[in-house]
């Protein structure tokens, strides 16, 4: 399909200092022109997520595809990659505020990742003060004064490579529509950024650099490589320009791993594994059948077999195709005031570093500053080289089954208890415009509140979902917990702070999602109705 010029496109978002910089009448054709060659794809894509489902409803075990065997049994590459994308030891991950995008340039990690997505509530303000931050982060404009302290940030002179998180295929933004329908979020992040920074991002010997979330299948990746190929085309940039690396966080797409990277060979940088979204996907797509069932949050680790399967799965395919493995979030964040918890905190990252290193990932990730020295420590000393691609992991050997295997443990009332306690604090910090929120000491974004609402839906409807003290979890124990939580919750922070908090509309939603018998695919679907 052409993109047709007689759609009409309409910004209903308000108008601000930021947006009249960044929606220009040219950024403005541009992202029609994605939607107009693109949306419907995006919508069939989103359609066939929904027959899969209904095939793992009615029992269908997940496995290979047959029909893509050539794929994994061929003999290809991805591109060489970029000489600034060589080395990830590193990589920060943070929102796209102002103060946080330059803290997290100057942090000494070798990239960042700035999200749009699950760090990030997509109000407008945000995505536009966003788009804005990184229009100025990439010319090395961007500065900041805090208004409370007076503290000025500016960047130093070194500064991390910057790679961009857009929203999933499955978010609109409802503030800018053509012909009557939302725009994809993930179309309006990408075209936004792309349409503004690729020629300047060249110019200064660097690349659009992005990172693409939540994928389900090798066509969902051929459909980015389309948006890639044409976007070049549309700014008359070379093919190949554009370098993307997809998170692995969800089951379907661990059974795609070459597929994917072959669909993206030329725009590839490897694969991620995000194992928090990992974790709710496996729970929700397979959450009707009835041998799967998770126990505490808690007790499902990096360790568990599945999660090693797929992490060890992720190294050896990437390492095949001479594309980076990239490993993943430890949730852990500095304590202050506290030493010997700060202490036992980092000794978990650490742990986590090592592990991914000595495995064979490529680089990982942290949430915060304080934690680079800790995850660059341990990658210096097991990857003396900028990658350790070249060890090509024969010896690994992951099935279907191993990949598949439900972890076991207990289920237990703290375990109900944070569910309910984590899933409500995060929504309602989502609500209040604040993606990224440090909730007992860990970093939480949107899919550990997904992972939290999934798991008190699928306890309340499996007949194994009995804690370990014999009681079956109901949707009357899930009730009482949920307000004793609220209560608590109130006590602790207080009569105003409660009430302006939005917390009681985030346990409204929590409990909506959690009473229906339709699983909601994403919490952020309904909670984006209530965002301006
Ligand atoms: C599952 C996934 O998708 S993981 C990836 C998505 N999630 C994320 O990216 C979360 C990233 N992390 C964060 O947003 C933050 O670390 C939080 C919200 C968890 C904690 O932030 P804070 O409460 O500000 O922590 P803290 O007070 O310790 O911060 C100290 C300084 O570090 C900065 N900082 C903390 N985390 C980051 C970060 N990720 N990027 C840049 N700067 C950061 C703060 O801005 C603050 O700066 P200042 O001293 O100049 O004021
Ligand atoms: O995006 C990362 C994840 O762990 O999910
Ligand atoms: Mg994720």
């Amino acid at each position: 399909m052409q993109p047709s010029t007689s759609q009409k496109i309409e910004v209903r978002g308000e108008k601000t200092i930021e947006s009249t910089a960044i929606l220009t009448p040219e950024a403005l054709e541009f992202l029609r022109a994605l939607h107009a060659k693109f949306d419907e794809r995006r919508k069939e894509l989103l359609i066939k997520r929904q027959q899969r489902q209904l095939d793992l409803d009615n029992g269908k075990k997940l496995d290979f595809l047959p029909e893509t065997k050539h794929i994994r049994e061929g003999d290809w590459t991805i591109a060489p990659l970029p000489r600034d994308l060589q080395d990830r030891r590193v990589e920060i991950t943070g929102p796209v505020n102002r103060k946080m995008v330059i803290n997290a340039l100057n942090s000494g990690a070798k990239t960042f990742m700035a999200c749009f997505e699950d760090a990030t509530s997509p109000t407008w303000d945000n995505m536009m003060e966003g788009q804005l931050n990184m229009k100025d982060a990439v010319r090395k404009t961007i500065s900041f004064t805090q208004q409370s302290n007076g503290k000025t940030y500016t960047l130093n002179e070194e500064t991390a490579v910057l790679m961009v998180r857009p929203r999933g295929l499955h978010l609109p933004e409802k503030h800018v529509v053509i012909d009557g329908e939302p725009i994809s979020g993930g179309l309006f992040d990408f075209g936004l950024y792309f349409f503004h920074n690729a020629k300047e991002l060249l110019a200064r010997g660097t690349g659009p650099y992005f990172y693409l979330p939540k994928l389900e299948s090798h066509l969902e990746a051929r459909l980015w490589n389309d948006v890639f190929v044409f976007a070049q085309q549309q700014l008359g940039i070379p093919n190949g320009t554009i370098r993307a690396t997809v998170l692995i966080e969800t089951i379907v797409a661990a059974f795609e791993m070459d597929e994917i990277l072959y669909e993206l060979r030329d725009h590839s940088a490897g694969l991620n594994c995000g194992r928090w979204d990992y974790m709710f996907s496996y729970l929700k797509r397979l959450r009707n059948q009835p041998d799967v069932i998770f126990p505490d949050r808690s007790q499902v680790t990096m360790t568990s077999p599945f999660m090693r399967a797929y992490t060890l799965l992720c190294v050896q395919t990437c390492h095949k195709r001479n594309a980076p493995a990239i490993g993943g979030m430890a949730a852990q964040i500095p304590i202050k005031d506290h030493p010997e918890a700060n202490e036992e905190a980092f000794g978990k990252v650490r742990e986590d570093k090592r592990r991914e290193a000595t495995d064979g990932h490529d680089g990982t990730w942290v949430a915060h500053p304080g934690l680079v020295a800790v995850a660059m420590e341990q990658f210096d000393k097991a990857m003396p080289t900028p990658n350790q691609i070249d060890r090509k992991r024969q010896d690994i050997h992951v099935t279907a089954e191993n990949l598949l295997e439900v972890p076991i443990g207990s289920i237990t009332e703290a375990g109900l208890r944070m569910n309910c306690s984590v899933g409500v604090q995060y929504i309602a910090s989502w609500l209040r415009g604040n993606g990224a929120a440090p909730i007992n000491h860990l970093m939480e974004d949107a899919a550990t509140a997904e992972i939290s609402r999934t798991q008190v839906w699928q306890w309340i409807r499996h007949p194994q979902g009995i804690l370990e003290d014999g009681r079956k979890i109901t949707e009357g124990l899930f009730l009482v917990v949920m307000q004793e939580e609220l209560d608590t919750i109130r006590q602790s922070i207080g009569e105003t702070n409660y009430r302006q908090g939005r917390f009681e509309e985030a346990a409204e939603l929590f409990s909506s999602l959690t009473l229906q018998d339709e699983f909601m695919e994403f919490l952020t679907l309904p909670g984006y109705e209530k965002l301006n």
